[in-house]
């Protein structure tokens, strides 16, 4: 039995379930992670293994530091059966068209105030840090959510501290756990009063849904438990602002897909945003628990045993991807692409599996401030744009700081704010 690998994933970050698969002769990692029996595997047939309700279960898979920082303690992320997909149809709920224009609407007028103030300001600013409050007040208010603009950077502010906190033991777990417990406060206090009608919930609002939401049992959720499952709308929106200062990278490294981002070629603009969520690290890898004795590829895997899915590497497969550590936004023009093919946000079916039920919000997002920071002039000082692939989540090291920050020529030609009308 292999000795306890804990230390060496904290260490090596994303890196290391691609080099315990390397290791194997056949691809398939043996390891130990977290005092438990786990298994790493990589690849579409894998991930439709994993995704199968009959091979891996969630419950008591998720580690309590990952809940303490990124998800809150009993949320869909844990559930199985018949308990997971009535919460999950209720994220899903969220997700309509309308809904999602909505949200990009909002979320386009946050980042103009925004970026007319780095203009009229002449400061630097960090983009990470101000993408997030963009998304933090748009999707605040799309919730349903009444906050004060200062009230909804520090929501912001404190869901970047939940992500960036979440897999490591050090100072950010620290900051992670304070800023949960400040947020699920206020998102608690503020479900009681909408129950017992001190607060109106916007219909069709995130806010509404999980005040109303019953369980598979029929059973309201308690007010903790709703204010976690809203900050897991919340939350993850506001991260997209990890990828929005990928794309800033991606930029710099490649200035030459800044024309074709402005002239406002959507197909472009959406293959972008696909090529920023699978070249650039967020998620390493996701699992669950083995429901009974299984058996992949010939290999034993014993009921219980850790399955994983390494996200990070399959997303840079050369067998799937040529040249994967190019960054080549055209290889998803014209192309579809198999739910269990491209993985940052999991695989799948999102309505029966664990599958990210936000890709569309996210992708929606990315292609609309991609596009707007395409359409901004400015400059990058000085500073670090590395990007640790042993630091999870990774980032690039500055956040990006742009100053001098100028409307670029489109968007004095265009209009930014009448750019791109909702879908
Ligand atoms: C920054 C962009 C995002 C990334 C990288 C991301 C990534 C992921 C990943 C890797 C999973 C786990 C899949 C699995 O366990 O198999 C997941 C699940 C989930 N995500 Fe996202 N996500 C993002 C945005 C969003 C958004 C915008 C929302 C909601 C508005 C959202 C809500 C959720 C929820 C509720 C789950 C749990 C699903 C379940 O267990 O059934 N995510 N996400």
């Amino acid at each position: 039995m292999p000795l306890d690998n804990t230390p060496l994933m904290l260490l090596e970050g994303y890196g290391w379930l691609p080099a315990r698969r390397r290791e194997a002769p056949d691809g398939v990692a043996r390891t130990r992670v977290l005092g438990r029996r786990a298994t790493g595997l990589c690849g579409p047939d894998a991930a439709r293994f994993l995704y199968d309700e009959d091979h891996v279960l969630r419950h008591g898979a998720l580690p309590g530091l990952v809940q303490s920082t990124l998800f809150g303690h009993g949320p869909v992320h844990t559930l199985d059966g018949a308990d997971h997909r009535v919460r999950k149809a209720m994220f899903l709920s969220l997700m309509t068209t309308a809904g999602i224009a909505d949200l990009r609407r909002r979320t386009a007028a946050a980042w103009d105030e925004a970026a007319a103030g780095w203009a009229a300001g002449g400061e630097p600013v960090v983009l990470l840090d101000e993408a997030a409050r963009v998304l933090g007040r748009a999707v605040s208010a799309w919730a349903g959510v009444p906050l004060s603009p200062d009230e909804a950077d520090e929501l912001a502010g404190d869901c970047v501290a939940m992500v960036d906190g979440f897999a490591t033991p050090g100072p950010r777990h620290w900051r992670a756990r304070r800023a949960r417990a400040r947020q699920e406060a206020r998102m608690t206090r503020l479900l009681e009063d909408v129950r017992r009608g001190a607060r109106h919930a916007p219909g069709g609002s995130a806010l509404a849904a999980v005040a109303r939401h019953a369980d598979a049992h029929g059973e309201r959720l308690d007010p903790h438990l709703a204010a976690v499952e809203l900050l897991n709308v919340i939350r993850p929106t506001v991260a997209v602002c990890w990828f929005v200062a990928y794309a800033a990278h991606a930029l710099h490294r490649r200035p030459e897909h800044r024309a074709r981002l402005r002239s406002g070629d959507e197909d472009f603009a959406e293959a972008f945003a696909h090529e920023v969520r699978r070249f650039y690290p967020f998620a390493p890898f996701v699992g669950g628990r083995a429901a009974r004795d299984l058996t992949w590829r010939g290999h034993e895997i014993p009921e219980g045993t850790l399955v994983l899915l390494d996200l990070w590497g399959q997303n840079h497969d050369p067998d799937l991807w040529p040249e994967p550590y190019a960054f080549r936004p055209e290889r998803f023009l014209g192309r579809a692409i198999d739910p269990f093919e491209l993985v940052p946000q999991g695989g799948g079916d999102p309505r029966t599996g664990h599958r990210c039920p936000g890709e569309d919000i996210t992708v929606t997002l990315l292609r609309e401030l991609a596009v707007r920071l395409a359409r901004l002039d400015y400059d990058l000082p000085p500073q670090d744009l590395g990007i640790s692939l042993r630091r999870v989540p990774a980032r690039p090291a500055s956040g990006v700081v742009i100053s001098d920050v100028r409307p670029g020529a489109t968007s004095r030609l265009l209009g930014v704010r009448a750019s791109r009308g909702p879908s």
